[in-house]
């Protein structure tokens, strides 16, 4: 454990990252003790002793124990003692009938509860979670056509604001660049251009989620039993409600100007912030909570987003040729929309919606997804029992790394979803809809953004900004790795996960006169 914490302690900026990605994907990591009876599957590990003996291995190993399982166990469930206790691992051929089971059964609620410790930090309100997934898909995702002039618009604005002048080639810190950009462009839609822009509203959108999950991780150091009085020992609790306190203090004027602008008819405007507001009383909710939902939807939103643009720019620049060809591609799409990049536009770039598939399916982040809570026990078709009180998870990241699924692997291959999609190649997977092989299409083969009812809303918005990003830094600048550096940055690796090394830098040059 002392281990972990030092390796936590020295690599804080890169945790960052990670804590992002678990943030939103609801790690569950304190389940330790409340496991059902799962007896009836197989055990990972049994040779190690008892459960703690099970557990310590799995602190070296537990990567190991992932490809073992799924060596061992590619059509059936196992169980599996991690850091915090018993899972059970499901494999992919029973994904598509758990993903079918209804919430009170797999439960995405109750996991995201205790992995975040909501009792003891005062947070967790269902409602607003609720209330945020309606947004998100009612709202976000359904005006990205119109919203897109306008985003595209500030996506070159605010990549022109943040990155240094490149004339000459610049060296560029890549993960905090990107974070900024991400922050205001994503900013500009949940709270319009120009708050995006105000020093309080980017320090939350940036921070809140790291003093969150610093918080979170903090507390579970204590036993589960003595977090109650362990948050009064925790400074790091305080410092995430003062983040906390600070937000809303930032939101609550703004939050009232814009009801006065409702109650005198005035325009309005077409964000996201304002889309919360047409909409809060309809769900019961206060305008405190319209607060704290932005909050939850740039924890949801920022790292992730960020995370998946510098893998991408890492696999990028590593590989000119493909740099090349993509630049080519926009181009190409370009000149049918007089250069403006609609949704059309960045539908049609599709050899770089294949790149950044590409770069999730090499660089998959966490090994697992699709984690939940069985509420209520279930037996599935092949007779694997589910009891009640354990958590389920997937291995995705041993499934988009199987050759039997995607062929060489371990190359990157910037075409491969592209010619999937054109069907210029068998399609291992057999899908009747080749557009199945999109970057936002989520399947039992491909779980980056989850799986089910519960897979994540914001992909679309996600997808959108990410190519506008990319698009737009591959027509303005010419990039290249340092000297003496020849090789793509490692990607740093955490128990499961694997993230970009926020240190890494690049090297940036303007290009001129030729967008
Ligand atoms: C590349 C960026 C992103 C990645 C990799 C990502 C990944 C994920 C994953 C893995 C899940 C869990 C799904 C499951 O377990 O089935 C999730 C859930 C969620 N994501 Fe994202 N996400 C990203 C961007 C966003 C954005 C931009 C938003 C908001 C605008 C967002 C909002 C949410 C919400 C609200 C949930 C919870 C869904 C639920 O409980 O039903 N995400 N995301």
């Amino acid at each position: 454990m002392d281990q972990i914490q030092t390796v936590v302690a020295n690599r804080w900026p890169a945790m960052a990252s990670v804590v992002a990605v678990l943030a939103c994907v609801f790690v569950a990591t304190s389940l330790l003790g409340r496991g059902g009876d799962s007896n009836n599957l197989p055990l990972l590990g049994k040779e190690y002793g008892h459960a703690e003996k099970r557990r310590k291995a799995f602190i070296t190993n537990g990567v190991d124990f992932y490809k073992k399982g799924y060596q061992l166990f590619k059509s059936k469930a196992y169980r599996l003692t991690t850091l915090d206790g018993e899972r059970i691992v499901l494999p992919r051929n029973l994904m598509e009938e758990v993903r079918r089971l209804p919430d009170d059964i797999i439960d995405i609620n109750t996991a995201f509860d205790v992995v975040n410790e909501h009792k003891h930090l005062g947070m967790g309100d269902r409602k607003l979670t609720e209330f945020l997934i309606h947004i998100i898909r009612g709202d976000l995702t359904r005006s990205l056509v119109r919203i897109n002039p306008r985003l595209s618009a500030e996506t070159a604005r605010t990549i022109t604001d943040t990155m240094p002048p490149c004339d000459d080639w610049t060296s560029v810190t890549v993960y905090p660049t990107v974070l900024q950009m991400v922050a205001v462009i994503s900013g500009a839609i949940f709270i319009g251009p120009d708050l995006c822009r105000a020093p309080e509203y980017l320090h939350a959108s940036m921070n809140y989620t790291m003093a969150f999950i610093n918080a979170v991780s903090k507390l579970k150091q204590w036993s589960s039993k003595l977090r109650w009085l362990g948050r009064y020992f925790t400074p790091e609790v305080d410092a995430l409600h003062a983040e906390r306190k600070k937000a809303h203090a930032f939101l609550a004027p703004v939050i009232r100007e814009r009801r006065e602008a409702m109650r005198a008819g005035r325009e309005l405007p077409d964000d996201a912030l304002q889309w919360m507001l047409n909409k809060v009383d309809d769900f019961g909710l206060s305008d405190d909570v319209v607060a704290e939902t932005q909050l939850n939807m740039s924890m949801a939103a920022i790292h992730t987003t960020t995370l998946t643009v510098t893998m991408i720019l890492y696999d990028l620049v590593a590989r000119p040729d493909i740099i090349s060809e993509l630049r080519d591609e926009i181009k190409r799409v370009l000149a049918t929309t007089d250069g403006v990049m609609t949704t059309h536009a960045l539908f049609e770039m599709k050899l770089l919606d294949s790149v950044m598939k590409e770069s999730q399916r090499v660089n998959p982040g966490s090994l697992i997804r699709f984690q939940r809570w069985v509420a209520k026990p279930v037996t599935l078709s092949d007779g694997t029992q589910l009891p009640a009180g354990v958590m389920v998870e997937t291995p995705h990241a041993l499934a988009v790394q199987d050759p039997e699924l995607y062929k060489n692997p371990e190359t990157f291959d910037a075409h491969r979803f592209l010619d999937l999609r054109n069907g210029t190649v068998p399609d291992p997977h057999g899908y009747k809809n080749r557009e199945q092989h999109q970057f936002v299409t989520v399947t039992k083969d491909f779980m980056h953004f989850g799986y089910g009812r519960h897979a994540c809303p914001g992909r679309f918005f996600a997808a959108n900004e990410i190519k506008l990003i990319l698009a737009r830094v591959l027509l303005d600048y010419d990039m290249r790795l340092p000297d003496g550096v020849t090789e793509r940055y490692a990607n740093l690796s955490m128990g499961a996960s694997a993230f970009p090394d926020p240190t890494k830098e690049v090297l940036f040059k303007r290009v001129k006169g030729d967008a």
